[in-house]
């Protein structure tokens, strides 16, 4: 593994005004991983990750990003115009609802096209091309790139989610639960394209999921999070086997009973 991490976070929380949140975070993620985060709900999850994708500021706490250049940027108290064009050029963030990462009202194609488009792209005969190839990428018959997600099922709506951060070729993407809605055969098939498009496109994910099955079968490493804090961080094989806080035993132990 690359030993230069693309995110590092040393010391970082972010505290609600009723003091929960995420707290005291240490987590670097390296290019081409799957970084998985478990925990149960109310744990802080979705906060980190909100965290260390500059959408929440740090209450406390050092974030930097490498971008594709080797350039560091220091994320906590960045400028707002910088983190949006890093966001744009850089990452993707893919929702467990669709309706949170798509626009439901235009296209599949538009879908795809607007980021290109953001960063500066303006042939509409490259933006469809670009688009239909994308679609062909993630699954999706090209022949429906004028039909709009609105018409396609929930996991055609997650391939086109992946499809839309993708095309502008990002280094890191940020997915909360994105299997969340899925039937268990869909969420199959989603999870291999997934695998294939990391690997493909050596992309670190740093992924929010309550499934230990989705991140036994995706994630290279694994941090289990509990009240706000992580408790247990290591390879994923590792945490799921022979886990060794009590809180993650029992975390694994229940989903064996299941
Ligand atoms: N805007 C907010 N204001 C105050 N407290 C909040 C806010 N958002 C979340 N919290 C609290 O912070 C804690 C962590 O919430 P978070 O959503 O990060 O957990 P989670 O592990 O992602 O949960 P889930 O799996 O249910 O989505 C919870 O106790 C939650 O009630």
């Amino acid at each position: 593994m690359n030993e230069t991490p693309i995110l590092h976070a040393r010391g970082l929380s972010h505290q609600y005004d009723n003091g929960l949140g995420c707290l005291d975070i240490d987590l670097d993620i390296y290019p081409g991983e799957v970084l998985c985060i478990v925990g149960e709900s109310g744990s802080g999850k979705s906060t980190l990750l909100n965290t260390l994708a500059g959408r929440l500021e740090p209450s406390r706490g050092r974030l930097r990003f490498c971008d594709r250049h080797g350039q560091w940027h220091d994320l906590a108290g960045i400028d707002p115009a910088e983190r949006r064009l890093l966001a744009r050029r850089e990452w993707g963030h893919v929702y467990q609802n669709p309706r949170d990462g798509l626009r439901m009202t235009v296209s599949a194609g538009a879908n795809i096209s607007e980021r290109l488009m953001a960063l500066g792209e303006r042939h509409y005969a490259t933006l469809r091309a670009t688009a239909a190839a994308w679609l062909e990428r993630v699954e999706i018959d090209p022949a429906r790139l004028d039909d709009p997600p609105s018409a396609f099922s929930g996991g055609m709506q997650q391939r086109l989610q992946i499809a839309r951060n993708l095309v502008t070729s990002p280094s890191l993407v940020f997915m909360d639960e994105p299997t969340g809605g899925l039937d268990v055969s869909v969420q199959a098939r989603f999870l291999d394209l997934l695998r294939r498009l990391v690997r493909e496109h050596r992309l670190a994910v740093l992924m929010v999921t309550h499934d230990l099955g989705v991140a036994r079968l995706l994630a290279h490493r694994t941090v289990v999070m509990r009240q706000g804090r992580i408790v247990e961080a290591g390879l994923t094989d590792q945490i799921l086997d022979d886990p060794q806080h009590a809180y993650t035993q029992l975390l694994v132990s229940s989903i064996v009973q299941a």
